[in-house]
C-alpha cells in the first residue's frame, strides 16, 4: 500500500488545518505575558496558578482555555470545564473564549461549558433527581440569615430539647435569680445569640462537608465550659430536620446533591468522561466541599490515580469572604504548596521598609518532582501606576512584618510589566502624585475635599472613570447625600451602588401598594402606599398626612366636599387606578403589573420576576391577597431578599465615564478605575476588634458563634481545638486578616491615582449615624497602615493648605 493511501496517515488537508491550528495558537499564546503563558502551555495534569491583582487573571485563562480546546480538538469530542465564581465573571469569561476560538483559531465556538459552581451542581443534580434525592421542582431555595423563620424555628425546637443545656446558658456569669434578667437572658438567647451561633456553624460546617455527627463527634474532644460544640451540633441537627420536613434546600444541599450524584460509579465516570479537565478561577473564594466536587471531576475516569486535570487560579490575598463563609486562603495556599512547594517566588530582601523584588524570582522553576511546572506566579500586573504598586507591595510586607504568622499575606509582590507587554498603556503614568494622602479634621471635609478632587480630575478628563471606595453601605450614603450637586453643577454622575443594586426596596414597596389595595380605607395602608408613590416620583410631593386622615374623602370626593387642589387630585387619580386594576386583573398578575406602576427599571423588574417565583411557590394552593401580603411580610421583616443581577452587565454600570461610583470594598474586587478614593480608614473598622454586644456579655468576654467556627476552623485545619478565650483570639485574627486583604483588594483597584484618607473626627458607629451635623462626632484613630505608609512615601501627603481654598 502506497503512503498516499494509508489512511493513518494524515493527508495534506489535515497537515495544513494542523498547521493552521499551531500557528492560531501561537499567535494566542503570544498575546500573554509570562505566567499567563504557563497557562497556556499546561499540556494535563494539575497546575497552580498564583496571581496579584490585575494580572490578568481570567484573561489568561480565557486564553488558556481557547488553547486547550483547539490543541486537543475539544470542539469535536469532550468538554473543557470552566468554573468561576459569580455569574457575571462566567459571562465575560464565556464571551472571551467565544471570541478567541472565532477569530483567532477560527474553530466553532463549541468544547467548553463555563459555570458557576452553584450552576454546575445544581445541572449535576437536576439531571439525576434520583440520586441527588433533590427535587428541584418541588424544592424551595434558601438563604437563611439569623433572622429567618428556619433559624427560628430551630433555636426554639433545641430549646425545648435541651433544657439542661439552655439553662446553663441561661446562668451563665453572675445570674442572681431575678426574674426580669432571666426574662432579658432569654430573650437575648433566644433571638440574638442562638440564631447567630446557628447561623454561623450550619453554613461553615456545611460548607466544609461536616455533618451534624462530625460536629457531635468533634465536641466530644473539647469541654469549654457551655459544650458550644455540641450545642451547635444539636442547632444544626434541628435544621435539617426543619429544612427536609419543608422541602427548602439552600446552596450547600445543592453542592452536596451534586456530590451524592457523583457517588454512583457509573454516572460519576460518565461525567469525568465528558469533561477533558476542569479550569477554575477565583480559586481562592471556593469552599472545601465546592473543591471536592472539582477535584471529582477533573478525575480521570479510567484511571483514577493519575494526575488531575485541573488548573487552578487564585490569589490568596485578595480572600475576602473567609469571615463569612468557610472560603479561607489557606485552602489554596495548600493546593500551590503541593503542586510546586511552599515558598513563594518574590522576596522583601532589603532594608526594614523598602520592598524589594527578586527580578529573576518568578522565573524559578516551581515543580513538584516530576520536571513539569505545577505552580505559576502570575506576578507582573498592569493596571496600576508604580506609586500605586509600590504603596500595595509595603502594606502587604508591613502586615506581614507587623502581625506576624497568624495574618500574613502570601508574599508575592507585584511588579509592573515588561516595556514590550501587550496591555495598552499598562503601568500608566501617575496622575498627581499616584498615592495622595491626606488627613482632614473631620468627615465632612473628607467629603469636601474628594468633591474638588473629583470636579479637578473629571473635568479635566471627562472620559475617565472614578470610585468611592467604603467599608459600610452608610458610608456611602452619607458620601452620596454630600456630593449630590456634582451632577447639577458639573454633570458628574454620582452613582451610589448600594442604594441603587440593593433592590431590598422592592418587597416592601410592592407590599405597601398591595396592603393599600387589600384594605384602601386604613389611613396608615393609604399613607404608606402614596410615601412609596412619592418616593418613586409618580406624584407630587405634598403633606400625606392630610390625604391619609379621610381615605374615603380623599379617594372619592363627593358633592359636598372641599374641592381638591390639582397635585391631590393627581395623587387621587393614581390610587383610583390602582384600585381598578385590583378589580379587573387576575391576582397572579398583579405584582408585576404594581412593579412596572412603579416603573422600575430592566434590572428591578427582574428581581420583581424572581419575587413574583417565590411568592407563588409559597402560596402554592392558596393565592389570596392574604397569603401573599403574609408571605411578603415575612420576607421584608426578617431576611435578605437576593436581587437578580441583570446580564446587561453589572460591572459596566459601576465603570462609566465621568461617574463616580459609590461602591463597598467587597464588591470592587475584580474591578478597576482611573481614579479611586479610599476615605475613612479608621482603626476601628480596619482592622476593628471584634466585639460583644452589651447584651451578651453575661455568657463571657467572647461570643459563641465565633468560638465555635474557631473551633471548626482549626479541626479542618488540622490543628487542636482552641478553648473559648483562644478561639476568640484567633476569631479576631481571622478577622485582622481579612480586614487587612479588603484594604489590599480596595488600594490594587486604582490606575493613576490612589486617593487615601483618615478623619480625625467621625462618627461613633456608621450604622448609628444619621450624617445630621447635630450628630456628635468622636476624635478617631487612623487605621495603623496610614502612618506608616506616610512615613514610607512622604512624598504622598499632601498638607491641607495646599488644597483648602
Ligand atoms: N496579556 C494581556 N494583554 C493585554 N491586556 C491584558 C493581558 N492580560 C490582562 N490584560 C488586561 O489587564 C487588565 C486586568 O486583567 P484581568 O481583569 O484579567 O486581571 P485580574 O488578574 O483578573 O485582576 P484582579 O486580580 O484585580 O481581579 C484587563 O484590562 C485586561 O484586559
Amino acid at each position: 500500500m502506497s503512503d498516499d493511501l494509508d489512511t493513518n496517515q494524515p493527508n495534506s488537508l489535515e497537515i495544513t488545518l494542523s498547521t493552521l491550528r499551531e500557528e492560531g495558537i501561537q499567535r494566542l499564546r503570544n498575546k500573554l505575558r509570562r505566567g499567563q503563558q504557563d497557562m497556556a502551555d499546561w499540556r494535563g495534569g494539575k497546575l497552580a496558578v498564583s496571581a496579584v491583582p490585575g494580572a490578568g487573571k481570567s484573561t489568561g485563562m480565557a486564553i488558556a482555555a481557547a488553547i486547550a480546546i483547539a490543541r486537543y480538538q475539544l470542539y469535536s469530542k469532550r468538554q473543557l470545564a470552566v468554573v468561576t465564581f459569580t455569574r457575571s465573571a462566567a459571562a465575560s469569561i464565556r464571551g472571551k473564549i467565544r471570541k478567541y476560538l472565532k477569530d483567532d483559531l477560527s474553530l466553532p465556538q463549541t468544547g467548553f461549558l463555563v459555570y458557576t459552581l452553584h450552576g454546575l451542581a445544581l445541572n449535576i443534580a437536576g439531571r439525576h433527581g434520583d440520586l441527588s434525592g433533590l427535587n428541584l421542582g418541588t424544592s424551595t431555595l434558601v438563604t437563611p440569615s439569623p433572622s429567618h423563620k428556619i433559624i427560628r424555628t430551630c433555636v426554639e425546637q433545641w430549646i425545648v430539647k435541651n433544657p439542661r443545656r439552655y439553662s446553663i446558658l441561661l446562668e451563665g456569669n453572675a445570674f442572681d435569680g431575678e426574674e426580669t434578667e432571666r426574662l432579658r437572658r432569654q430573650s437575648v438567647l433566644r433571638t440574638e445569640v442562638l440564631p447567630n451561633l446557628a447561623y454561623t456553624v450550619i453554613h461553615e460546617a456545611k460548607s466544609s462537608g461536616l455533618l451534624p455527627e462530625d460536629l457531635w463527634r468533634l465536641s466530644e474532644q473539647i469541654n469549654d465550659g457551655y459544650d458550644i460544640l455540641a450545642i451547635a451540633a444539636g442547632l444544626y441537627e434541628q435544621y435539617q430536620i426543619v429544612t427536609r420536613s419543608q422541602n427548602f434546600i439552600d446552596y450547600d444541599d445543592m453542592i452536596l446533591a451534586a456530590l451524592r450524584v457523583l457517588e454512583n460509579d457509573t454516572v460519576r465516570q460518565q461525567w469525568q468522561k465528558q469533561f477533558f479537565a476542569v479550569f477554575e478561577d477565583e480559586a481562592q473564594d471556593s469552599t472545601p466541599l465546592q473543591f471536592h466536587l472539582l477535584e471529582t471531576l477533573a478525575t480521570d475516569a479510567e484511571n483514577p490515580n493519575a494526575p488531575l486535570n485541573l488548573i487552578r487560579v487564585g490569589d490568596p490575598n485578595q480572600a475576602i469572604n473567609s469571615t463569612f463563609t468557610p472560603a479561607d486562603p489557606i485552602y489554596f495556599n495548600w493546593f500551590c504548596e503541593e503542586c510546586g512547594g511552599a515558598e513563594a517566588p518574590t522576596t522583601n530582601n532589603e532594608g526594614d521598609d523598602a520592598v524589594a523584588i527578586k527580578d529573576e524570582g518568578a522565573e524559578a522553576p516551581t515543580t513538584n518532582g516530576d520536571g513539569v511546572r505545577r505552580l505559576a506566579t502570575m506576578d507582573r500586573a498592569g493596571r496600576s501606576t508604580k506609586s500605586i504598586i509600590d504603596a500595595a507591595n509595603f502594606v502587604l510586607d508591613w502586615v506581614n512584618r507587623t502581625y506576624g504568622e497568624s495574618v500574613a499575606f502570601r508574599r508575592q509582590f507585584i511588579r509592573p510589566v515588561d516595556s514590550n507587554d501587550p496591555q495598552v498603556d499598562a503601568n500608566p503614568q501617575p496622575t498627581g502624585r499616584g498615592l495622595e494622602i491626606y488627613h482632614p479634621k473631620d468627615i465632612y471635609q473628607t467629603v469636601e475635599l474628594m468633591g474638588e478632587r473629583v470636579i479637578e480630575l473629571l473635568t479635566e478628563n471627562p472620559d475617565r472613570s472614578a470610585a468611592v471606595l467604603v467599608r459600610e453601605n452608610r458610608q456611602g450614603t452619607f458620601i452620596a447625600q454630600k456630593l449630590e450637586f456634582l451632577k447639577r453643577q458639573y454633570g458628574i454622575t454620582v452613582y451610589d451602588v448600594g442604594s441603587s443594586d440593593r433592590h431590598s426596596h422592592i418587597p416592601g414597596e410592592i407590599m405597601a401598594l398591595l396592603q393599600f389595595l387589600d384594605r384602601p380605607h386604613s389611613p396608615d395602608y393609604l399613607k404608606t402606599a402614596l410615601e412609596v408613590l412619592v418616593k418613586r416620583q409618580l406624584i407630587p410631593t405634598q403633606d400625606l398626612n392630610a390625604l391619609a386622615t379621610y381615605p374615603e374623602q380623599f379617594l372619592y370626593p363627593g358633592p359636598l366636599d372641599p374641592p381638591q387642589t390639582p397635585y391631590v387630585r393627581q395623587a387621587a387619580q393614581y390610587c383610583r387606578s390602582l384600585l381598578k386594576a385590583r378589580i379587573e386583573l387576575p391576582h397572579y398578575h398583579l405584582i408585576s403589573f404594581l412593579a412596572l406602576t412603579l416603573k422600575y427599571d430592566q434590572s428591578e423588574l427582574a428581581t420583581v420576576d424572581k419575587l413574583g417565583e417565590r411568592v407563588a411557590k409559597q402560596t402554592l394552593g392558596n393565592m389570596s391577597m392574604n397569603s401573599t401580603i403574609s408571605v411578603l411580610q415575612e420576607i421584608v421583616s426578617s431576611e435578605r431578599f437576593e436581587p437578580v443581577e441583570t446580564d446587561e452587565d453589572a460591572d459596566s454600570r459601576y465603570l462609566r465615564k465621568n461617574q463616580l461610583t459609590i461602591i463597598t470594598m467587597h464588591k470592587a474586587k475584580g474591578l478597576d478605575w482611573d481614579y479611586v478614593f479610599l476615605p475613612f480608614l479608621h482603626e476601628d473598622t480596619i482592622p476593628g476588634n471584634p466585639w460583644v454586644p452589651t447584651a451578651a456579655q453575661f455568657l463571657g468576654d467572647f461570643t459563641l458563634a465565633e468560638v465555635a467556627r474557631a473551633q471548626i476552623r482549626a479541626s479542618l485545619h488540622k490543628q487542636p481545638l482552641p478553648m473559648a478565650m483562644e478561639a476568640w483570639e484567633q476569631a479576631a485574627q481571622l478577622k485582622t486578616a481579612e480586614e487587612f486583604r479588603l484594604l489590599y483588594v480596595a488600594m490594587t483597584r486604582g490606575k493613576r491615582l490612589l486617593w487615601m484618607s483618615a478623619a480625625e473626627r467621625g462618627p461613633f458607629r456608621w450604622n448609628t449615624f444619621t450624617g445630621k451635623e447635630s450628630d456628635n462626632l468622636q476624635v478617631k484613630k487612623p487605621c495603623p497602615i496610614l502612618p506608616a505608609l506616610k512615613s514610607r512615601f512622604p512624598e504622598a501627603v499632601v498638607a491641607l493648605s495646599a488644597v483648602l481654598h
